[in-house]
């Protein structure tokens, strides 16, 4: 039966500069680090390991994920030419809060107001300044892109709402033909890509912490419902105590 259906490979960037220092990324265009780099090539060999035919790479083209995205196509012999940006991908805009630490964040407003903005559906950070803005569209991987590539904030609510049409026109499609994907996104993005897949309820999706560099993969039924919800990771111990240092960040 489901043999057809191809499969969905979820990576979340590795390690970004801004992850090292514990600040709000959201739409900061930041680099890995070396343990990033090192991690995206780890994650993508997992991927090549298990021997996921990847026929299609997708990734936000915000520069910590298109290394990681880079680097997965290079290890997965997938033409570089062929991996696709969609602006739909990218981080969730973290608003006022973006650059900040997330630690003075917690200090200063207590770790209700801090897990509400940070992993409730509907919260929402402080709008950003006009300064922030110009700021963060000037930089390059902004240019050329809409302007719903920038909101002045988010809630995750929105990021599944822009979410959604992506991933119906070009996941779906594409799984259903047998072909297996690779998305390379961002910790936010793909909270909210696999609460459209797993139809998460709001305290599901408010639990859900994604580690960076660990492959997570979902075989489908015909009817594209998830074999297993949550999907399976490559490296199972390994990405959920990732994922639980993830939950843990800031303190709480
Ligand atoms: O800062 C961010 O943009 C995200 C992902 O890195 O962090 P958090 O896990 O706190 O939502």
């Amino acid at each position: 039966m489901g043999e057809e259906m191809g499969r969905l490979v979820l990576l979340r960037h590795g390690e970004s500069v801004a992850n090292a220092n514990g600040l709000f990324t959201g739409a900061l265009d930041v680099p890995l680090t070396p343990a990033g780099i090192r991690e995206s090539l780890g994650g993508a060999e997992l991927v090549a390991t298990a021997g996921v035919a990847i026929a299609a790479i997708f990734s936000s083209p915000l520069r910590r994920a298109r290394t990681s995205a880079t680097i997965a196509a290079a290890s997965l012999d997938f033409d570089l030419e062929g991996v696709e940006f969609d602006w739909r991908l990218i981080e969730r805009s973290y608003g006022a809060l973006t650059g900040q630490s997330k630690a003075d964040v917690l200090h200063r407003y207590g770790s209700q107001q801090f897990r509400h903005w940070r992993r409730s559906v509907t919260g929402m950070p402080p709008r950003m300044s006009e300064a922030l803005h110009r700021r963060l569209a000037a930089q390059a991987s902004f240019h050329g892109l809409p302007s719903e590539a920038l909101p002045y904030t988010e809630s995750l609510r929105d990021v599944i709402t822009r979410l959604g049409p992506f991933v119906s026109e070009r996941v779906f499609p594409r799984l259903r033909t047998g072909e297996s994907i690779l998305l390379v996104a961002h910790g936010n993005s793909l909270r909210a890509v696999c609460a459209i897949l797993d139809k998460l309820d709001d305290d599901e999706i408010a639990d859900l912490n994604i580690p960076t560099g660990h492959p997570l993969v979902y075989d489908f039924t015909p009817e594209l419902t998830p074999v297993a919800r949550g999907g399976r990771y490559l490296d199972e111990e390994s990405a959920l105590a990732a994922a639980a240092e993830v939950a843990a960040q800031g303190g709480t």
